[in-house]
């Protein structure tokens, strides 16, 4: 997979080489691009943003440097992922398909946003997903972007030590997975829970079925209330 990123602040995104989308781009597995927008600026100042048509608060970034910008970076067959408060909810099923793709290219916003003609203008070429990864509002798209790549990243066949460690996460079956532990057996008065000492594996994943479905009915009800909108193959937000 490569995954190019565009951001006005391409330091803010320097932690992506660490930890495990680091291990993958050591690995081969993955290819990493940051550009910085600013280099698709032709004037002194070297202005990406510009004052809203019909008023209201803040700037809105200009739409023709980054149609420049993403001419040279998003070629037709890549995945063009735009963060936005304003989008399609983020969720494990979209990872799980931006994980199938071969070339995501993430376009980060600042200010209030990019103007909306970008995405309407690339959408006659691209894949285009403009997507939310949560309902409040961040100051640009780069947290949301190293979510969404780390979210996508460890999916990749590989890239977890583990397989297994991905089929148990949160979500992958609806629902939320279960308490953990590790040695020691006592600690500060509280106990393992003898079930997970029996070394009855059946016992043991039964177990921690009924814990993760108590705990999605407890915290995330909304989870056992049937499928919910987000950003895959069948939106084209
Ligand atoms: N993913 C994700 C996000 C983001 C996110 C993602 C990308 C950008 C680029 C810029 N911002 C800042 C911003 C702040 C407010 C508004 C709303 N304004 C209301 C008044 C009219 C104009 C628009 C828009 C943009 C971003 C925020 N926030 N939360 C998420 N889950």
């Amino acid at each position: 997979m490569r995954i190019d990123i565009v951001s006005i602040f391409p330091d803010y995104l320097a932690p992506l080489r660490l930890s495990l989308p680091g291990k993958a781009i050591d690995r081969g597995i993955l290819e990493l691009g940051v550009h910085d927008l600013r280099s698709w600026t032709r004037d002194v100042h070297r202005s990406v943003d510009d004052t809203p048509y019909g008023g209201g608060p803040g700037m809105v970034m200009r739409p023709d440097v980054w149609g420049e910008c993403l001419d040279d970076v998003c070629p037709d067959d890549a995945l063009l992922v735009v963060p936005t408060p304003a989008g399609v909810p983020f969720t494990q099923a979209t990872a799980e398909e931006f994980s199938t793709e071969s070339h995501l290219v993430f376009a980060c916003g600042r200010y209030e946003g990019i103007d909306q003609r970008v995405f309407d203008d690339a959408a006659r070429r691209v894949r285009v997903r403009e997507v939310s990864i949560g309902d409040f509002v961040l100051i640009g798209g780069e947290v949301a972007v190293m979510a969404m790549i780390e979210a996508t990243v460890r999916l990749i066949p590989g890239v977890l030590g583990n397989n297994e460690s991905h089929e148990q996460d949160s979500f992958s079956d609806g629902i939320l997975e279960g308490p953990a532990y590790t040695r020691p057996q006592q600690w500060r008065g509280l106990s393992v829970p003898p079930v997970l000492l029996s070394g009855d594996h059946a016992r043991i994943a039964a177990w921690r079925h009924e814990q993760g479905l108590a705990r999605t009915e407890a915290l995330r009800p909304d989870l056992l209330a049937g499928p919910t909108v987000s950003a895959g193959p069948d939106h084209t937000a």
